[in-house]
C-alpha cells in the first residue's frame, strides 16, 4: 500500500464521516483499503463484487464528493474487488476496474465507462443521495393517516418502531391488497427508527430486488458476502414477499438470513398481498416462522378516512379544493388509495393546465374521463342495486311479493329512494317493485320516516345510504 495513496484515503475517510452514520462508515468504508495513487487516479480495494455494487448503489455520491474534496475536480476512483470465487484454496484474487466491460451494470455505465472518461462532476448532495436504507423520507407516521382500516397495522408499526427486535411483534408481517398501503406503513417504521437515537442499521429492500441481488451473487460466486452483508442489518423490511413463491433457493438463503436476525434480536418486517395462510410456493418451515411474531391487515380505508387522506394530500400539495369535491372523491373512488390519489393528481393537473378552479363540476369530467362506465345518475335500477347489496338481499326479492320482515323494509327504504331521488311519478315507482300502487308507495316512505324518528341505528343506515346518492345526483 502506498503512503500516498493512503494519506489521500484518510482525507476522503474524513469527508465521508461527516455524511454517514458511525455504523455504516465501519460497515462500508472501515474495510476498504487504498491501493496506489497515480497522478489523481486512487485505486481503493473492496472486499467483493457485492460490496462494490452496494458502494455504487448507495454512496457514490459521497464518494465523489470525497474524491473531489481531496484530490479536485480531476480526481478519480478506482476499485480492486477482491473475488471470493468459493474455490478450496480460499485465495482471493483481484479484478480491478477498468477493465474491458466489467464494469457495466444492469445495463448503467459502471465505473469503467465512467472513471476511464469523465472526471467527477458533483450533482448536489441532498438527504435522498445520501440515503442508505433505500427508505422514502416521505412515508413516514405523520403522513400515513390512521382509521379503522388500519388502526391494529398502524400500532403495532409504532411499537416496532420504539423497540425493534424486542417486542413480540418479530417478524412483524402486514398484509393487504394493491396500493392500500403497506410500502408506506412498513418505510415509517424504517424511518421511525433510523431517526432515532440508536443509529440502527435498517434497510428496506423490494423481494424482486432481493432475488436478483442473490441470483447475481451466485453468478459472481459472490454468495458468502451477500449473505453476510444481510445478516449484518439490524432492521430487515422486505416488502412483497409473495414474490419469492416458487424460488426455492433465495427462500433457503432467506430462511437462513431470518434465523440469524432473529436469534440475534433484529427486526424483520415484511409485506404480502394475502395473509400468510394463503402464501402459495412458500416452503411451510418459511411460512410457520412468519407466524412467530404478528400478522396484521390493511383494508380499504372508510370514508372518513379517504376524506382525510385527501385533505392531507392537498395539503402537502398546497391546494385547497372545495369540501363538496373531497367529498365527491372519497364517496366515488373506493378502489384503493393509490387510485384515490391517482384521481388527485390527474384534477390537479386538469385544473392547472386549463387554468380554472377546482369544482365539482371539473371533478366528475375528471372521474369520466377516467372511469368510463362511471354511472352519475340516480335511477330506480341504481337505488335498487345498492339498498340490496348495503343490505344483503337478493335483488329480485326487492321487485318479488315477499312479505319477510327483513325485505319488507329494504324494499321500503328504495321505495322511500326512489320518490326522494328520481323524478318518477308513485304509480311508476310502485311499477318498478313488482307493480304495487301507489299508496303502498305513500305508505313505504311514511314508514321509513317514522322508523327513523325512533330507531338509530335505522336511521344511520338510511343516512349511509343517502350520502351514496347524494353524491351521484350532484
Ligand atoms: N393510510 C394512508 N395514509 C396516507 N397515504 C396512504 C395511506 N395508505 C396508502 N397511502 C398512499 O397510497 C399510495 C399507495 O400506497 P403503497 O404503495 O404503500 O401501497 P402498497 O399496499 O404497498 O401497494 P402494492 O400492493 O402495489 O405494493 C402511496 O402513495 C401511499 O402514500
Amino acid at each position: 500500500m502506498s503512503t500516498e495513496a493512503n494519506a489521500v484515503w484518510n482525507e476522503c475517510l474524513r469527508v465521508i464521516e461527516q455524511h454517514v452514520n458511525e455504523q455504516s462508515f465501519s460497515t462500508w468504508f472501515k474495510p476498504i483499503q487504498p491501493v496506489k495513487l497515480v497522478g489523481t487516479n486512487l485505486t481503493i480495494q473492496v472486499p467483493s463484487q457485492f460490496f462494490y455494487e452496494w458502494l455504487e448503489d448507495n454512496y457514490v455520491q459521497v464518494l465523489k464528493l470525497a474524491i473531489k474534496t481531496t484530490l479536485g475536480q480531476g480526481g478519480r476512483l478506482e476499485y480492486a474487488v477482491v473475488v471470493d470465487k468459493g474455490n478450496s484454496s480460499n485465495q482471493p484474487y483481484v479484478v480491478s476496474y477498468p477493465q474491458g466491460n466489467q464494469g457495466a451494470k444492469n445495463g448503467k455505465p459502471g465505473p469503467a465507462e465512467e472513471q476511464s472518461t469523465t472526471p467527477f462532476n458533483l450533482p448536489s448532495l441532498n438527504a435522498e443521495t445520501l440515503t442508505q436504507s433505500n427508505l422514502n423520507p416521505n412515508y413516514n407516521f405523520n403522513t400515513y393517516i390512521e382509521g379503522d382500516c388500519n388502526r391494529l397495522a398502524r400500532s403495532a408499526g409504532f411499537a416496532v418502531a420504539t423497540k425493534p427486535g424486542i417486542t413480540s411483534f418479530n417478524p412483524l408481517m402486514v398484509y393487504g391488497g394493491v396500493g392500500l398501503g403497506k410500502t408506506h406503513l412498513v418505510q415509517a417504521i424504517g424511518n421511525e427508527i433510523k431517526d432515532g437515537v440508536d443509529n440502527k442499521f435498517v434497510l428496506y429492500v423490494s423481494s424482486e430486488k432481493f432475488v436478483n441481488q442473490f441470483m447475481d451473487s451466485i453468478k459472481d460466486g459472490n454468495v458468502k458476502s451477500f449473505t453476510n452483508f444481510y445478516m449484518q442489518v439490524d432492521v430487515l423490511i422486505i416488502d412483497d414477499i409473495q414474490f419469492l413463491a416458487g424460488k426455492d433457493r433465495t427462500q433457503e438463503m432467506f430462511f437462513h438470513i431470518f434465523n440469524h436476525l432473529h436469534q440475534n434480536k433484529k427486526q424483520i418486517i415484511m409485506t404480502s398481498d394475502c395473509p400468510p395462510r394463503d402464501l402459495k410456493g412458500l416452503e411451510e418451515r418459511l411460512l410457520s416462522r412468519f407466524k412467530w411474531g404478528l400478522t396484521a391487515d390493511l383494508q380499504m380505508p372508510d370514508f372518513e378516512t379517504r376524506v382525510a387522506i385527501i385533505r392531507r394530500k392537498m395539503q402537502s400539495e398546497g391546494i385547497e379544493i372545495p369540501a363538496d369535491v373531497v367529498e365527491y372523491l372519497a364517496y366515488t373512488v373506493d378502489t384503493n388509495v393509490r387510485e384515490l390519489e391517482g384521481i388527485l393528481i390527474s384534477l390537479i393537473a386538469y385544473a392547472s393546465l386549463d387554468r380554472v378552479e377546482i369544482s365539482l363540476e371539473l371533478a366528475k369530467t375528471v372521474m369520466k374521463n377516467i372511469i368510463k362506465d362511471i354511472e352519475t345518475e340516480v335511477g330506480i335500477d341504481f337505488i335498487q342495486k345498492t339498498v340490496s347489496e348495503y343490505y344483503n338481499i337478493p335483488l329480485e326479492d326487492l321487485k318479488a311479493k315477499t312479505r319477510k320482515k327483513e325485505i319488507v323494509t329494504a324494499r321500503q327504504v328504495a321505495m322511500y329512494f326512489s320518490k326522494e331521488f328520481t323524478n318518477h311519478s308513485l304509480k311508476s315507482i310502485g311499477y318498478h317493485f313488482g307493480g304495487r300502487d301507489h299508496s303502498t308507495v305513500i305508505h313505504a316512505v311514511q314508514t321509513v320516516n317514522d322508523i327513523m324518528e325512533t330507531d338509530s341505528n335505522f336511521r344511520n343506515s338510511v343516512n349511509e345510504l343517502k350520502k351514496k346518492f347524494k353524491m351521484r345526483s350532484y
